[in-house]
């Protein structure tokens, strides 16, 4: 990893007898974008006020662009854009209002601010709404107002917590393309936070798993997905014209072929997972047993299961702390679902 920018060492946070945010050791890169994923309550919120050091840390320490956050929080402030999951504007003010108020906030020579009020609207793809009145925008428009207002401090780091919720599908895919472009264009970094894995997954080039204020894992997706699923790296789902009469004979010829671990037929679909691609064996199998084969698609783990993985094997070494378990499990699909 380059340099890192956001580093958290031993970050603890205690209220009363709950941990909230439990001994966390993060290392963020410049350029990355990193997804910090976790349920309702994992700590996330609580990481992000130490690590803009708004709150205080009860053990460890947090440094940003080498500046510790706890006793440096104005000089971090210069440094780090926070959008919170929802960002208050003047309703009865433009856009360009807006803005400007808070380029003028900001120090901005009066001369300037027009422009660069109006430069970071058409950045977050707002220049068709310039004129138009914050209280009438969308979600998804204000979430990008908020970007807007975020950008025109010139951060170097960016967190925004949750910055999805509540936009509608085609909003959340313009406002997480617009997140890569910062990127790229900006090379900003981003620490984003969030419980919508399929969207994590589509703009984060590492992500931290993080339940019951504890990081469970942190890496690439496929590297978490290649140390979790090791043992049968490899699957394939093949769907057959008809549904097959189970008497287990298909599954015990298909587990004599090389490194075949485990079989699941389910009506026309078999799933077959194993230590290596044996694709074209296995479709020779089905073929010379006189199936028609209507489709064959490998399969990728993507964060779902990934996340389903590291809950069971955390709910394995947690049976007996109950708030660590069922509880997180419960209310991160109950979320999950609702949206
Ligand atoms: N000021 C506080 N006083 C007491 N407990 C708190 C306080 N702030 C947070 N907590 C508790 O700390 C835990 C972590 O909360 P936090 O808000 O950081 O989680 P989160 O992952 O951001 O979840 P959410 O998405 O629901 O905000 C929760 O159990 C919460 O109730």
């Amino acid at each position: 990893m380059e340099q890192a920018i956001i580093e958290t060492r031993g970050l603890t946070k205690t209220y009363g007898s709950l941990k909230a945010v439990d001994n966390l050791d993060l290392s963020i890169g410049k350029g990355e974008i990193f997804g910090l994923l976790g349920p309702n309550g994992a700590g996330k919120s609580t990481t992000i006020l130490m690590l803009l050091g708004l709150t205080e840390p009860t053990a460890g320490e947090v440094r940003i662009c080498g500046l510790n956050a706890t006793r440096n929080p104005i000089a971090v402030k210069r440094k780090v854009g926070y959008m919170p999951d929802s960002v208050g504007f003047y309703n009865d003010l433009t856009a360009l209002d807006n803005l400007m108020y808070i380029a003028r906030l900001n120090g901005t020579p009066e001369a300037r601010v027009r422009e660069r009020a109006k430069e970071m609207l058409v950045e977050v793809g707002l220049e068709g709404a310039i004129h138009k009145k914050a209280g009438t925008f969308s979600r998804g428009m204000k979430q990008r107002l908020g970007l807007a207002d975020v950008l025109i401090r010139q951060p170097e780091v960016i967190i925004l917590d949750e910055p999805t919720l509540g936009i509608d599908p085609a909003g959340v895919k313009d406002f997480l393309e617009l997140i890569l472009q910062l990127n790229r264009r900006q090379g900003l970094t981003i620490l984003l936070s969030s419980h919508h894995l399929h969207q994590v997954q589509q703009v984060c080039s590492r992500v931290g798993i993080f339940v019951g204020g504890k990081l469970l894992a942190q890496g690439g997706i496929e590297t978490l997905a290649g140390e979790l699923f090791s043992t049968t790296p490899y699957t394939l789902q093949v769907t057959l014209q008809s549904p097959y009469k189970q008497n287990g004979a298909l599954e015990a010829d298909l587990l004599q072929l090389p490194g075949i671990r485990q079989v699941a037929v389910a009506g026309n679909a078999v799933e077959i997972a194993g230590m290596q691609d044996i694709t074209p064996d296995i479709v020779r199998f089905f073929v010379g047993k006189g199936f028609d084969v209507m489709g064959v698609q490998k399969k990728t783990y993507g964060l779902d299961e990934i996340y389903h993985r590291y809950f069971e094997n955390n709910l394995k070494e947690n049976v007996s702390n109950e708030k660590s378990s069922g509880l997180f499990q419960r209310s991160f699909f109950g979320k999950f679902k609702k949206r």
